[in-house]
């Protein structure tokens, strides 16, 4: 039964069974039919962990227990404020992920935050509302996603505006951002008032935020979490838990069903397990998902056997196919005093003052939108100025579906949040978004343990047609910035080429009729940087070969074990995902429910 006394524990005392494990993932009936159970254990309470605790807790008859590895979302004061939410990168609440070296990188290792707390990365995130474009849930329905088409879709984003994150409409806007704005229209691109209708992503406007009517997040945890969910009897919410591993029973024939997990909350700490009678539904996100499944033994054997992980299932898909949104960086331009807000990064009493008209009004530049405006574009649009026609693959979601964004940041953020200009020094920062990469990647295990993070091998432009689409966006993006009414809001030199002192206003201040590809590219390789968008490292699909879950989200041979999150994307969006993945946990509640087949 649910555990109604105390509420987000954590002591798994409180909620589950001591635990002696032995190296085996499958335990005998007698052994399970010892532990404390619930009818759904949901492991991870991020984005889609929230959604679905509450909305599989709604019917007061069903048992739920949800364990999340952070603590609670409650008084992470950062975690509120819409532009501070960069202070939650790098913090106790951050997984502080790295890919592995990256060979196209000059071999550096990239930064990938991830949410470690209640509501996951969407407890972290930049705030940026978007359903992305109709037509990326028709090609993952084409992909072999049955009932995942953009129609179905619709129904579930209607139903997340009801009791998932609030959405602001009219966030304030800097002058620089406007001024974006009216540049890409003057270049005939369409100006959208609205990313969230029928009518797709591509266009410019200014981005929906999940923020609330007093201008905090709203995030699932806040929303689908509320205080009286978190108060229903039947629901148990374990924090500071790291589930270790599913275990499994053997049924008839040798038929493998999910009994349960095991957790503890720290490496040599005691091990506790704990009752699934109906499922286990993994909400790791895009690297705890694929983790969980291949500690539980159920991924690409030679890699488990590697580990000495005994093999329950070989599911070669587990931890392949990830997909990541690649960007070059923050591509920093100069701007004239005036147009942008970098006082708030530039001036201690200019941020406290910001922070104070948050607090007392939800006002003023803390209660707006980090990234506050967005740019969707084709590549293979021939009125754009992309310069030489290099080889760029097909990857377009459909016909009208952008593969390029242009997020716009009003302030000048230097190596990805790590500086920015000095005082008297202005910039905007853009961030170049290759939305449709073609190069995938793996995670992997690196110990046997879940207390080590697993190998993220993002393979960044592994693909040269990833490289090739990035080298033409920034060469738009440097035609863009020079067009009026921006131009009027930047101050840009024009070199041929990489000037000797480069300095972070490299490369905004290339000549883009003069600059090479070569310089472009090796600014990208010097500063590429995820988008932090990665999804598809546990697909859904109907192949075991290449899919890790059908399309109901069930793990294939497997009975009552699902994964639900950014990991089953069958496909890259083409945009922010956070959405996406609340709508996906809304049809998995549907799903896991029988209220759709
Ligand atoms: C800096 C940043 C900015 C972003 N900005 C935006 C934005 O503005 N708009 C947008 O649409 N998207 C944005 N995203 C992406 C978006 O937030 C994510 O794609 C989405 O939240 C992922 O949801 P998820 O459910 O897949 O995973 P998560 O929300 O990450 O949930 C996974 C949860 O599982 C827990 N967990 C993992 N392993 C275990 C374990 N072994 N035991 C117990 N718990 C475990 C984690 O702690 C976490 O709470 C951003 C991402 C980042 C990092």
């Amino acid at each position: 039964m649910g555990h109604a006394a105390s509420k987000l524990p954590s002591d798994p005392s409180a909620y589950a069974t001591p635990f002696v494990p032995e190296s085996s993932n499958i335990v005998p009936d007698e052994v399970t039919s010892k532990w404390r159970s619930y009818d759904y254990v949901i492991v991870g309470g991020g984005t889609a962990g929230c959604v679905l605790a509450s909305r599989l807790s709604e019917d007061r008859g069903t048992t739920v227990l949800l364990l999340e590895a952070g603590e609670s979302n409650d008084g992470k004061f950062f975690s509120r404020i819409p532009l501070a939410f960069e202070r939650m990168l790098g913090s106790a609440h951050d997984w502080c992920y790295r890919t592995t070296p990256q060979q196209s990188l000059h071999e550096r290792t990239v930064e990938y935050p991830r949410g470690k707390l209640l509501g996951g990365t969407s407890s972290i995130n930049a705030m940026i509302y978007q359903q992305c474009d109709p037509e990326d849930f028709d090609a993952w329905e084409t992909r072999g996603a049955t009932g995942w088409d953009s129609n179905t879709m619709a129904k579930y984003f209607q139903k997340m505006r009801k009791d998932g994150p609030k959405v602001a409409t009219d966030l304030d806007l800097a002058p620089v951002t406007k001024a974006f704005l009216e540049a890409a229209e003057g270049m005939g691109i369409p100006r959208k008032q609205d990313f969230n209708t029928s009518a797709g992503a591509a266009g410019a406007g200014a981005f929906y935020g999940a923020v609330d009517e007093k201008h905090d997040r709203s995030s699932p945890a806040t929303t689908y979490l509320r205080p009286e969910v978190r108060q229903r009897p039947n629901l148990t919410i374990g924090v500071s838990v790291h589930t270790e591993r599913v275990l499994f029973t053997l049924g008839a024939g040798g038929s493998l069903r999910a009994a349960g997990v095991q957790i503890s909350t720290s490496r040599d700490g005691p091990k506790f397990a704990v009752g699934a009678s109906r499922e286990v539904i993994v909400c790791g996100g895009v690297f705890g998902s694929p983790q969980v499944l291949l500690l539980s033994g159920t991924g690409p054997s030679e890699q488990l056997e590697k580990l000495k992980i005994p093999v329950v299932r070989n599911m070669p898909a587990v931890g392949r196919g990830l997909l990541d949104h690649f960007c070059p960086g923050t591509i920093v331009f100069r701007a004239r005093e005036g147009w942008t807000w970098d006082n708030v990064t530039q001036s201690q009493a200019h941020a406290a003052w910001a922070l104070l008209r948050w607090l007392m009004f939800g006002t003023g530049p803390m209660s707006a939108l980090c990234g506050q405006a967005g740019i969707f574009i084709r590549s293979d649009d021939k009125s754009l100025p992309y310069g030489p026609d290099l080889p760029v693959k097909d990857t377009f979601s459909g016909p009208k579906a952008p593969d390029l964004e242009y997020l716009i940041f009003p302030m000048g953020i230097i190596d990805y949040g790590h500086g920015f200009p000095s005082r008297g020094n202005y910039g905007v920062s853009v961030g170049v978004i290759n939305l449709k990469p073609s190069s995938t990647g793996t995670v992997e295990l690196r110990t046997n343990s879940v207390y080590d993070a697993p190998l993220i091998n993002a393979n960044y432009l592994a693909d040269k047609s990833d490289l090739n689409v990035l080298i033409k966006a920034v060469r738009f993006l440097l035609h863009l910035v020079r067009t009026p009414p921006l131009s009027d809001a930047l101050d840009l030199r024009n070199y041929e080429s990489k000037p000797e002192n480069e300095d972070y206003y490299w490369i905004g201040d290339a000549d883009p009729d003069k600059v090479s590809d070569e310089d472009i590219e090796a600014f990208i390789r010097k500063y590429g940087q995820s988008a932090t968008h990665p999804t598809s490292s546990a697909r859904m699909g109907s192949d075991p070969e290449t899919s890790v879950v059908d399309p109901r989200l069930c793990v294939h041979g497997i009975q009552g074990l699902r994964v639900v999150d950014a990991s089953v994307f069958p496909d890259q969006v083409s945009g922010h995902p956070c959405v996406p993945v609340i709508a996906v946990a809304e049809r998995a509640a549907d799903l896991i429910k029988g209220v759709v087949a």
